[in-house]
């Protein structure tokens, strides 16, 4: 019997141990450093479990998914065009806070995230302790603790892979709610948006994106085989007008 072929995106910030958790699965010798910024282009690798084979693609670290640079547009571009079956986003354990920012981000793009709460073996030698049950129910999403370096939490994550690409798992992923006058242009654009581009996009982060001004993305967008989504910019910047 052939074998169903999923895609897997490793996301997060800079230095949080993607690319070890990348060669732990792959058995490839991605380099790794203690260093942000290490990972400049993504790689590519692949591994089979439970009779599925899997693509992995290790994107490089970044604080957001906004378009500040090349790395940033890579990594959005990659989840929103490209589609993965899951986003794996690695956050560091240590300064999960922080890293936790661009969790949200990404969970406004897709809905198929697993959260691995990575560096747990620093995390336990300074005393951090993460209630990842917790957090699963407040994301939406699993919450799986591992040590790539060590090689722990490698089987949780993925019989949890496993589950959620048979579709045992249904996630239900946190709305980041924003300020009443956002939420109310948010509710306008959403249905232009989706007149436009249709439902192959997340068009609630497209809004977002539309009202931050993103050039960059409208950009992407216009690379896509889509209709024109210059009348959703245009809408974006200056409210409905009279042609639209
Ligand atoms: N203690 C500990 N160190 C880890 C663990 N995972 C990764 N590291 C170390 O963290 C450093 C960064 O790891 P990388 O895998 O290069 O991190 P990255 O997220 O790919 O970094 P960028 O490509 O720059 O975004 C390396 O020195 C790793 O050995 C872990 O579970 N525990
Ligand atoms: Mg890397």
């Amino acid at each position: 019997m052939a074998m169903n072929e999923y895609t897997i995106a490793l996301a997060g910030n800079p230095n949080t141990g993607k690319s070890t958790l990348f060669n732990v699965l792959t058995g490839l010798r991605q380099h790794t450093g203690n260093w942000p910024g290490k990972t400049v282009v993504h790689a590519e690798g692949f591994f089979t479990y439970n009779n599925n084979r899997y693509r992995m693609i290790d994107l490089p670290g970044t604080y957001s998914l906004y378009s500040n640079s090349a790395d940033e547009e890579v990594a959005r571009d990659f989840i929103i065009f490209e589609k993965p079956d899951i986003t794996i986003v690695v956050l560091d354990a240590t300064a999960l806070e922080r890293n936790l920012n661009l969790a949200l981000q990404v969970l406004e793009m897709t809905s198929n995230v697993i959260v691995c709460v990575n560096l747990m073996d620093e995390a336990k030698k300074k005393g951090i302790r993460i209630d990842t049950k917790k957090l699963a129910a407040t994301l939406g999403v699993p919450v799986i603790p591992i040590s790539a370096r060590n090689k722990e939490g490698i089987d949780t994550l993925l019989k949890t892979i496993d589950s959620m690409v048979l579709g045992k798992i249904k996630t239900n992923p946190i709305t980041v709610r924003y300020s009443p006058e956002i939420e109310q242009c948010i509710e306008k654009l959403i249905p232009r948006v989706k007149e436009v581009i249709g439902d192959a996009y997340p068009a609630r982060w497209v809004a977002l994106r539309l009202l931050d001004g993103d050039m960059s993305l409208l950009r992407a967008f216009q690379q896509q085989p889509l209709p024109s989504v210059k009348e959703v910019s245009i809408y974006a910047c200056h409210g409905p007008a009279k042609s639209i």
